[in-house]
């Protein structure tokens, strides 16, 4: 016998489960029994399309074996089974992404902690939350020798040579104080209706069972093995067979987790390409979605016959929050990773499936506020996401999106905004590149506020991407509100004759900031503010620039901005008429850094800043 150290994480895990206040140990069945399906899934896979495996006995089944008594219960699977070096990597470390990622979200709050667990079923080391000793013997499919895993749940584990007649997992629990409630046949039935009633395999029980005895007038106890779940592909069955319990379970043995979906969309496709999907989008977003090593929780089937979990060509990745199932009649059983990138038949299935969800969710929109509401508080950004990267469904992302304004409260919807726009208005107008107070106190928005035009207030850190991105909202132009040209949209000929006025002025302070700035020009845009910053339409904006940075494009060439000046505003009209030059000098950069600042980018030179501030002040206090 051998003895071994758990892995560090699986020791904190493992720490976690025993001490939390864990409200739900039941699901512990739910997780054996998941990984007893996923085994059986995975060797009659191989059954199907490996020669060396075809030849091989496969019946597949689950077990469970219950001992009142000694207050044990063993899940047994003829599945693919493991070897010693599969027991040692699989149950002695952690491999799951989504698990560490769960540890490093731990705050060391037992209550919250738990919760957390909740959300996320944590598989195999969930068995000790409700035992004290846990034994997994298990053969692996096609070879001859069998191993036995034996843990305390505490140090680690030992590893010995064992006897099993068939290929396959069993799990033997022994229960603690806290498991002993499930040494119970009602309990355990009641357990597996709830969470596995439509794992693809049939669950057999065996226990004692008490009947009563009419001719010896007690009650004796008779051995029986009885098939606990439906075991039907539930996704196969009709809609209108099912009902929303029947969802839901199969959402929670889908997903793992504890929440509950928050809604589904069941499609039965039959015509050129027969398929059938069920898809989830769960009512919280799953915690690895911003990882670049997410889970992807789609799984492929073949005719009823699991194929894979983790392929990341099933949708694209902008919906990569979406659980559930897509069961194909038309692709080959030994379909590879490889040849799906490129099957036209999925990329059929994606292409419709893609469609729908996004149908369903407009649907969902329009009849279902407040759901949608839940939907968006979740998953707004992956709808941006889908903006940039699927032009194909642009327009329908954008009838989903929801975003902020200067004039409604929360979020709103492109096409609201659409509805409240001005008799003459030019376009849809937005400002992106910092926090939302930022942007709802530039300078730039002073001639929308002035004019009663509702403004998109941006402030995600993708949306600038995603929106210098899109040109039109159904027939309407998308038009930022700090590009050079769309202060033409306001130009009119009293401007005109302003702009002529302070020409000299411009030209003069175009001077001073040399090649500071690329031209100073009259604005058409402001009402409150003396000056802003604005860019040309092909060139990337400060905070795009700062994005490019960070992503470590190193060498990008110095952009000048062009700085505008309100020619009604007092301090201008001051400057016009000023000889002293040394004071129009300190005003210009002030003009010119102020606007800087109010663009959220940092001075080059604050001390210079300061004293001509101090400068100004000095003369007027
Ligand atoms: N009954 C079993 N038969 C064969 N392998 C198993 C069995 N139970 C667990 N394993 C192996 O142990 C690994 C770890 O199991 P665990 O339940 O912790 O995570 P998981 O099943 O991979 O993750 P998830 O529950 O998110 O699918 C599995 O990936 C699998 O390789």
């Amino acid at each position: 016998m051998s003895k071994r150290e758990f892995q560090t994480e699986v020791s904190q895990l493992l720490q976690l489960i025993v001490h939390s206040l864990y409200s739900h140990p039941e699901i512990f069945l739910r997780e054996l029994v998941s990984n007893a399906s996923d085994a059986l899934d995975k060797l009659r896979h191989l059954t199907l399309t490996d020669d060396a495996y075809k030849s091989l006995p496969f019946e597949p089944r689950i077990d469970l074996d219950l001992d009142e008594e000694k207050k044990t219960l063993s899940i047994s699977d003829t599945g693919i089974g493991m070897n010693e070096e599969d027991l040692i990597s699989h149950l002695g470390t952690i491999a799951r992404s989504g698990t560490k990622n769960f540890l490093t979200q731990l705050s060391g709050d037992a209550r919250r902690d738990s919760n957390l667990i909740g959300q996320f079923g944590v598989g195999f080391y969930s068995a000790f939350m409700v035992a004290d000793k846990v034994e997994v013997t298990s053969r692996k499919a096609g070879e001859e020798k069998a191993w036995r895993w034996i843990s305390d749940g505490k140090s680690g584990f030992e590893i010995e040579p064992a006897e099993r007649a068939v290929a396959g997992t069993t799990v033997l629990l022994h229960f603690n104080d806290e498991g002993a409630q499930y040494a119970n046949s009602w309990r355990l039935q009641e357990i597996v209706k709830k969470y596995s009633n439509h794992i693809a395999f049939p669950i057999f029980l065996t226990y004692d069972k008490s009947e009563w005895n009419e001719e010896e007038k007690k009650s004796t106890k008779t051995r029986v093995t009885e098939q606990v779940n439906v075991a039907s592909a539930m996704w196969r069955r009709s809609k209108s067979e099912l009902k929303d319990e029947d969802y839901k379970e199969l959402f929670k043995s889908l997903a793992g987790g504890w929440e509950e979906p928050l809604f589904w969309f069941h499609t039965k496709a039959e015509g050129s390409l027969e398929y059938t999907t069920l898809f989830y989008v769960p009512a919280k977003a799953p915690l690895d979605l911003y990882r670049a090593d997410y889970k992807s929780g789609v799984k492929l089937y073949v005719k009823r016959v699991f194929i894979m979990d983790d392929s990341k060509d099933l949708l694209p990745e902008y919906l990569r929050f979406v659980r559930g199932i897509i069961d194909s009649e038309d692709l080959p059983l030994n379909v590879s990773r490889e040849i799906l990138q490129q099957n036209r038949v999925l990329s059929n299935i994606r292409t419709a499936s893609v469609k729908k969800i996004l149908s369903e969710l407009k649907n969902i929109a329009e009849n279902d506020k407040e759901k949608y509401a839940t939907f968006i508080a979740e998953y707004n950004r992956l709808l941006k996401e889908g903006l940039y990267s699927d032009f194909a469904n642009r327009e329908t992302l954008l009838e989903l999106i929801r975003v902020k304004t200067t004039k409604a409260d929360g979020l709103t919807s492109l096409a609201d905004v659409k509805s409240r726009m001005q008799d003459g208005q030019k376009a849809i107008y937005y400002i992106t590149g910092g926090t939302e107070a930022l942007l709802r106190t530039s300078p730039l928005l002073e001639i929308y506020r002035k004019k009663g035009i509702e403004v998109l207030v941006l402030d995600d850190e993708i949306d600038e991407i995603v929106f210098s991105g899109i040109e039109k909202y159904d027939d309407i132009e998308l038009k930022s509100v700090n590009r050079t040209a769309t202060s033409d949209d306001f130009k009119d000929e009293a401007q005109a004759d302003k702009t002529e006025e302070v020409k000299p002025l411009l030209e003069k302070i175009k001077a001073i900031l040399g090649d500071r700035v690329k031209d100073v020009r009259a604005s058409a845009r402001l009402a409150d503010s003396p000056s802003c910053i604005v860019t040309d339409e092909d060139e990337p904006s400060a905070r795009m620039r700062q994005m490019m940075k960070a992503m470590g494009q190193q060498n990008l060439p110095e952009l000048k901005p062009t700085l505008e000046i309100n020619p009604e505003h007092a301090i201008v009209q001051k400057l016009l008429n000023h000889a002293d030059d040394k004071v129009t000098e300190d005003a210009a950069w002030l003009l010119f850094d102020q606007a800087l600042l109010l663009e959220g980018t940092q001075l080059q030179d604050p001390a210079a800043f300061v004293q001509r501030l101090n400068r100004v002040l000095q003369q007027s206090v």
